[in-house]
Order: C-alpha cells, then structure tokens, then sequence
C-alpha cells in the first residue's frame, strides 16, 4: 500500500478525417486523435474502499474494498495462470464482473442498472490487471477521480478515451504497488520500451471497446490510416493539423446509419460501390499529403479532398440537412467542411489554414454565426499526443 502515491493520466478523443462507411466495406481510413482529453486522477489512501468519481455520474460511488477484494478471492484462481488480457475469455469475464457491479451497493438509491456497463468496464480493467500482474487482494483503498473533455456517445472516441484511462491508470497503480517509483521510472524510458508498456495498455483497453482502430489511437496518437478490426499503420512524419470541430447537436446512431448504407447497398451495390471507390482514392490522396513534408501548406488541397468527401457521404445518404448547413456556413469563409464518423448528425469536421490565429476577425464571425445557427464550435487539432501519465506532487 502506498497512501501518497497520486498521479494522472490522460487520453485524447479521435476523429475520422476520411474513409467513414465505405471502411465497413473493407478500405481504408484515416483517423487522428484530437486536442480534447478525458483526465483521470488516482490517489491511494489507506481507507478501506474504492472511491469512484466519474463527472458522468454525479455522484461519489463508494466500494467497500471488502466487497472487491471478494470478487477477486473467486475469480483470482480462475484467471491467474491465463495469459491476460490474450487468453481472456471476455464474454465469461464480462459476465462475472457485470453481476458484481450489479449486486453491489455504490450510493444510496443510484441506479447501477443504469450505469452497468460504464462501471463494469473499470471493474473489468481493474480487477484483469491486478489478476495478471499475479495480485489477489488489495490491502489499501483509492480514489479515482474522471474529468470529462469528450462529449459522449458523439463519434469522437469517447469511450476509448476511458477505457484507456481506465487501463493506463490500473496500469501504473498496479505496478506502483510493486516498485513506487514505477512512473517516474516509465516516462525517463526510452521509446521502445515505452511502446511494449502502451502496446500492453492498449490491449487492456480493446477489452472495454472492441474498436481496435479506437484505442490504438487514443494510446499512441498521431494520424493513422487504418482497416477494420486491423491495427492502424501511423502516417508517417504528419504533422498535427489544425481543425475546427462542429457539434451540429442533432443525435445520432452509428448502427442506424450504417444500416442505412448496407441497405442502399443492398437496393443498388454498384452505385454503391462506386462510392466507396472514389471514397478510397479520396483518402489515398489525403494520406499522400499528410505524409509528404515538402508541401509550403496542406489547407487548400484538403480542403477540397474534404468537400469531395462529403458530397460522396451525401450520395450515401449520411449527411443531415443541418450538416449541409454547417457546410454552407463555412464555404463562405473560405473553409470546407465535412461530416465525420457515421453522420446523420453528431460533428462535422472543417480544416483551418496554419495561420488562422492571426486572422483573428474572419474566424471570430464563422464561430458566431455558427453559434448562432445552434451548433457548438472548437478549433483544436488532429494528430495530438496519446496516453500520458504523470505524478501529482501535492502543494
Ligand atoms: N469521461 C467518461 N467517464 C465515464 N464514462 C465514460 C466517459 N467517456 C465515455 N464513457 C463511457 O463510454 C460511453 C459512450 O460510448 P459511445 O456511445 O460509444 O460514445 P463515443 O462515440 O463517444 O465513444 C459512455 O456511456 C460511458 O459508458
Ligand atoms: C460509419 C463508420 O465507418 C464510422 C463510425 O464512426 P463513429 O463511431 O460514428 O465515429 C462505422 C464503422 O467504421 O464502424
């Protein structure tokens, strides 16, 4: 037990820039992550319970470590000489913890059923890592404390985010338990052996979400180009891009629309697929771009790599008419817009010129009339850092 030790770590949300849909279908797609990060502070203390608080939630919830530590008494044996996280037999696993979470009282009257699955996914992280790192019982508590910068449920990866957070944090408190110095050890490492540490904290967190794209990116960073249930290939020497992120607050479901796509496909699969191979040459063209140092400035030719790409998700029928809108708004400032990730709402994506803080006025009035058109805007950029995790040194 170890009641100073505190620390954060942190993972950024993604975008996809090209290659949405017609990526079911087989091709490629280019991702990155953005400037906006989920934050999740652990202390160690030496109560005897689990403190959880998630801004989610709104609430503290509380595990009597008792209570874990008898979770971990039944499944420590079942698990213990399994290669983890490789060997798990995730449905069986999933199923154990979900009854724990489900039988276990966190706060007064709070409705776990309703938050079965945002608990079960750290239960799941916690209790699989300690297992594997051959430890059955906790003898100290901790407080684990998540402050949000990723919309949920939005399409920019905000449940990778946490589930890498939630593995890199259970991570280094499980590691820490055994050489306290483990962190400050980690981030003097070098980059290979910092990669084989990620690449295990990676793992962990596919566990929570089976994207893989999804939680490669959120642990590693960068642009990446990648394929379906593939891990993603970085773009080499990308540099991160300036990007303006519009929440066209309508709601939508990626399932619906990827629904919508299979059954155009179905009606019709070589128009279809007509799409989808213009769609391919679209994001082979942006990764050319991305990739190529040379280039004075990369605004204009992605821009209208952008357009075109959106005009062929709104021959997919994805598009909405409020991100045509977006899209209209920002034609008049110069700046194309996109939708990313499945559409029918959710956020459109626009590139920014490299200089675009200087032109301080023009990009004042885009962000107020879209505003006040009802969408929520942000610049950032795509191609951040990943995961991070540092000591908190208390004043
Ligand atoms: N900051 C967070 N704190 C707690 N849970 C989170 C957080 N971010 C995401 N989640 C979990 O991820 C779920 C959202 O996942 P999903 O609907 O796939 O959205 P997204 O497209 O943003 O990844 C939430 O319901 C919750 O379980
Ligand atoms: C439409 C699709 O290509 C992207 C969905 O992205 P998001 O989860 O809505 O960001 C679906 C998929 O790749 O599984």
């Amino acid at each position: 037990m170890h009641p100073t030790l505190k620390f954060a770590v942190s993972a950024p949300g993604k975008v996809i820039l090209n290659g949405e849909h017609s990526v079911v279908y087989g091709k490629a797609a280019i991702a990155g992550t953005i400037g906006l990060r989920n934050i999740l502070t652990l202390q160690a203390n030496s109560l005897s319970k689990i403190s959880i608080n998630l801004d989610i939630l709104h609430n503290v919830l509380e595990c009597d470590l008792s209570d874990f530590n008898s979770l971990l008494e039944i499944i420590y044996p079942i698990y213990k000489n399994q290669d983890l996280p490789k060997n798990l037999n995730h449905n069986e696993f999933l199923d154990k913890i979900k009854n724990f979470v489900l039988n276990t009282k966190f706060f007064e009257n709070f409705n776990v059923a309703d938050h079965v699955n945002t608990l079960s996914a750290l239960f799941y992280l916690l209790s699989g890592i300690l297992i594997s790192n051959d430890i059955h019982k906790l003898t100290g508590g901790f407080i684990v404390s998540m402050k949000s910068g990723i919309t949920t449920g939005a399409g920019l990866g905000s449940s990778a985010s946490y589930g890498v957070c939630l593995a890199g944090s259970f991570y280094f408190y499980t590691k820490s338990l055994k050489s306290i110095d483990f962190i400050e050890r980690f981030n003097k490492m070098s980059d290979d052996e910092q990669v084989s540490i990620k690449t295990e904290i990676s793992d962990w967190a596919f566990c929570s979400e089976k994207i893989m794209a999804n939680n490669t990116i959120c642990t590693f960073g960068g642009l990446v180009k990648f394929y379906r249930n593939q891990k993603p290939t970085p773009l080499k020497f990308a540099k991160s891009l300036n990007i303006l992120l519009i929440d066209s607050c309508v709601s939508r479901s990626t399932a619906a629309m990827v629904e919508k796509v299979l059954n155009q496909k179905t009606e019709n699969a070589h128009r279809v697929q007509e799409v989808f191979d213009k769609i391919e040459k679209v994001v082979d063209e942006v990764a050319k771009i991305l990739e190529d140092e040379s280039l004075p400035t990369r605004f204009r030719q992605l821009s209208e790599l952008f357009s075109k790409n959106h005009q062929l998700l709104s021959e997919l029928n994805v598009s909405h008419k409020e991100l045509d809108n977006i899209q209209q708004i920002c034609a008049r400032y110069g700046l194309s817009s996109k939708l990313t990730g499945a559409g029918g709402g959710g956020y459109a994506i626009a590139v920014l010129p490299d200089d675009y803080q200087q032109r301080h006025d023009e990009f004042s009035k885009l962000t107020e009339e879209l505003t006040g058109a009802g969408y929520q805007v942000r610049d950032t950029t795509v191609g951040n850092v990943g995961f991070q995790v540092d000591i908190v040194k208390n004043e």
